[in-house]
């Protein structure tokens, strides 16, 4: 099993996620909470009442499990294509996979690092939308001082499964998404790159920002219910379950509702994923 596929994996996941953040705290907040007006309006009161460290609200846990998710997705999607067709990331450029295999191996990695992803995206989501300046953390005002406090409280208050409050609607929003993030990088790679060679750096950035770009536009939906049912049970439970959520979601805001964040997970998808590719392929030719 080549190792080297986890590991570029973690690093370059880790590069995108810092360029990300702040795109992804504005996203979560406009997704979970009625109070702005739109993106703009958004952007000044974070940066009014919290500074800019208000965009950095709960990046360190995704930076400490980056390793695990997205070592997770890159090399299970790519273990999974040795699997299917005996061929290493190496040989893939002279013997190309079908894009059958891709989306098979994708919608695995998928689905895999959608379970190790769950409990570090909840507090995430739960750390973003807490709006108190950091010297108030710690306060009472603010229900959580950081991300251990955060964990242990979930525990406490609304046990283990707590922490995997709206895994289902995670699963579904990856799965079938990450198949289709994998295709479209091959696809617009093949389209660029002579017959048998790499990509050049230019193709690269360019493949694996529309690859983040398309997922995440198809994945807005899911994206929306899942992190609206993290932040149920904070205060109590709003939603019967993920069915419910969509439901009364749709019934109290319309069919809009399912396109909240779209235009910023778009916007962060380009460079986050370009980068993400990018350190990804040149890592592995480094090691080869
Ligand atoms: C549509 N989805 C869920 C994805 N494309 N996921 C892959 C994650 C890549 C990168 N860390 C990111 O956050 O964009």
């Amino acid at each position: 099993m080549p190792v080297e596929e986890f590991v570029a994996g973690w690093i370059s996941g880790a590069v995108g996620l810092v360029l990300g953040h702040p795109f992804d705290t504005i996203k979560v907040r406009l997704q979970t909470q009625n109070t702005y007006q739109g993106i703009v309006d958004c952007i000044l009161k974070t940066y009014r009442h919290e500074s800019v460290l208000g965009f950095f609200k709960g990046m360190s846990f995704p930076i400490a499990s980056v390793a695990l998710v997205n070592s997770v997705l890159f090399g299970v999607y790519s273990n999974t294509l040795l699997a299917l067709t005996a061929t290493s990331h190496q040989e893939r450029r002279a013997q190309p996979p079908s894009y059958t295999n891709i989306f098979i191996a994708g919608c695995t990695g998928g689905l895999l690092q959608a379970y190790c992803l769950a409990p570090f995206d909840l507090i995430k989501v739960r750390l973003q939308n807490q709006t108190e300046p950091r010297v108030q953390i710690g306060s009472p005002g603010a229900r959580y001082r950081g991300p251990v406090h955060c964990a242990v409280s979930i525990l406490r208050e609304e046990g283990p499964r707590g922490l995997f409050r709206g895994s289902w609607a995670l699963v579904l929003r990856d799965t079938p998404t990450l198949g289709m993030y994998f295709v479209t990088y091959e696809g617009l790679c093949r389209q660029y790159t002579p017959e048998g060679q790499n990509p050049s750096s230019a193709t690269v950035l360019v493949a694996g920002g529309f690859a983040g770009i398309a997922s995440w536009i198809t994945a807005t939906p899911f994206d929306v219910i899942k992190s609206r049912m993290q932040m149920d049970g904070l205060k109590g439970r709003k939603y019967r379950g993920m069915l419910d959520c969509m439901a009364s979601s749709f019934q109290q805001e319309g069919i809009g509702v399912f396109f909240k964040g779209m235009t910023l997970n778009s916007a962060r998808a380009f460079p986050v994923n370009a980068a993400t590719f990018l350190s990804y392929e040149y890592l592995l030719r480094l090691w080869r």
